[in-house]
This record gives structure tokens, C-alpha cells and sequence, in this order.
């Protein structure tokens, strides 16, 4: 990372580092004030939107149904396939805890970031100790994307909207895996929302 001098702000961004066992000693022996912001969704969904990335790079994989299960008889779910493990917040947290003061960790919710940017991007200035820059006046939403566009990009006048690979199609998924999915996470949830003293919905 570079210096950062007085008045600044040094970020970096890895989707990988929340899920990365030796990560929090390794940002921790680097240094100890890093704050960390991390963004969430239903972990369900989230599995789908991984299984689709996937899919979409390698055609050819198995069935999402048939990944999730490690016996398909038994029921057994495979939390050892990536697209499943991630989404098991509140263990990668307890990992982060033993490093990073809670205090330190800032969970950004997906879906609101969709529904409310600019509530999001609220925590998100407030975390980081910045003045209230960016608000609802910096976006629109545009339907046929299904996000919110920024108004003006940085440096132009023109509106920016996601790319490409955002908002994929998701494949439709057996709807009993999906409730097999949800019990399985439940429980990971319930702690999460304890955890980050945030309830983020998505046991509705
Ligand atoms: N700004 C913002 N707000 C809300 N949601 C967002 C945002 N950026 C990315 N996404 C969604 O995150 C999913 C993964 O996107 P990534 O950028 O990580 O990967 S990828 O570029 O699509 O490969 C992918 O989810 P799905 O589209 O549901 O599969 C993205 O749409």
C-alpha cells in the first residue's frame, strides 16, 4: 500500500480478503487502524449470482443443484464449494474479529445499495469520517438495468451506469434446493445480524 499522507484516504479493493484465512493478521501487521468495508447480500442469492459468473465463463459446469449437494439422498449441503462457503458471513467474521475491533468493520447491504445508494453511501462517508458528499441527488434508477446510474461520472457530464456483468440473468433454480439453502444458512444469519447489530432481511 502507499503512504498515505495527512488529508488522505488509501483504498483497496479485493473481493477475496473477506473469505481469506491469512488476511486480517496480514492487514493487521500492516497496519493496525485499517478500516474495512465489506458488502453483503442474501447469501442464497449471492451463491446464484457466483454459480452464473461461473457459468457464464465455463458453459460446461454441472447444474447448480448438483453442486450444492455433497449427496444428493442425504441432503447434505457441500460447504465446501466456494459459491457456498462465502456466503457463511458469520464465520469469515469471527476470523476478522480476532484482528480488527468491530468498531473497524463497516457491512454494506447489496440489496439496499440497489434500493437506497445513496442511504448506503450515507454509513459508507460517516465510517470513513468524510462530509456527506454523495446523496440521493447523484442517482437515478434505471429500470431496464435494474440499478441506479450515477447522474454525472467523475470527470464528465455524462450519466454511468454499471457494466455488462453486473445484473445477469440468473439461472431458475429447483425452488426446494433454494428453501434447503435458506434453512442451511438461517442459523449463519441470525448470528451474522447479531454480530454486526445490523438485520439485514434476508429470512423474511
Ligand atoms: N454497485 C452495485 N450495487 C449492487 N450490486 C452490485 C453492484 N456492483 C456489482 N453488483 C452485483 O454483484 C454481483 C457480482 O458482481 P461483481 O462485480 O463482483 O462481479 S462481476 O463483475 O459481475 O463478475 C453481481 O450480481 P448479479 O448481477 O445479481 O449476479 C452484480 O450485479
Amino acid at each position: 500500500m502507499p503512504k498515505t499522507l495527512e488529508g488522505q484516504i488509501t483504498m483497496e479493493k479485493t473481493p477475496s480478503y473477506f473469505v481469506t484465512r491469512e488476511a486480517p493478521a496480514r492487514i493487521s501487521a500492516m497496519s493496525r487502524d485499517t478500516k474495512l468495508i465489506v458488502v453483503v447480500r442474501d447469501p442464497v442469492t449471492r451463491a446464484i449470482s457466483d454459480y452464473t459468473q461461473t457459468l457464464s465463463k465455463k458453459p460446461d459446469i454441472p447444474s447448480f443443484e448438483s453442486l450444492t449437494f455433497k449427496n444428493m439422498t442425504t441432503g447434505l449441503i457441500d460447504t465446501s464449494w466456494s459459491a457456498i462457503q462465502i456466503g457463511i458471513y458469520a464465520k469469515h467474521l469471527d476470523n476478522w474479529l480476532q484482528y480488527f475491533p468491530m468498531e473497524q468493520i463497516l457491512f454494506v447491504s447489496g440489496e439496499r445499495l440497489i434500493s437506497d445508494p445513496a442511504g448506503e453511501l450515507g454509513r459508507v462517508q460517516d465510517f470513513l469520517g468524510l462530509k456527506r458528499i454523495i446523496t440521493d441527488k447523484h442517482f437515478y434508477f434505471n429500470q431496464t438495468k435494474g440499478f441506479p446510474c450515477l447522474k454525472k461520472a467523475e470527470g464528465s457530464s455524462k450519466p454511468h451506469c454499471l457494466g455488462k456483468t453486473k445484473g445477469r440473468t440468473h439461472p431458475n433454480i429447483d425452488p426446494e434446493v433454494v428453501q434447503r439453502l435458506r434453512d442451511f444458512y438461517r442459523p449463519f444469519n441470525m448470528k451474522f445480524y447479531q454480530m454486526t447489530g445490523r438485520f439485514f432481511g434476508w429470512d423474511d
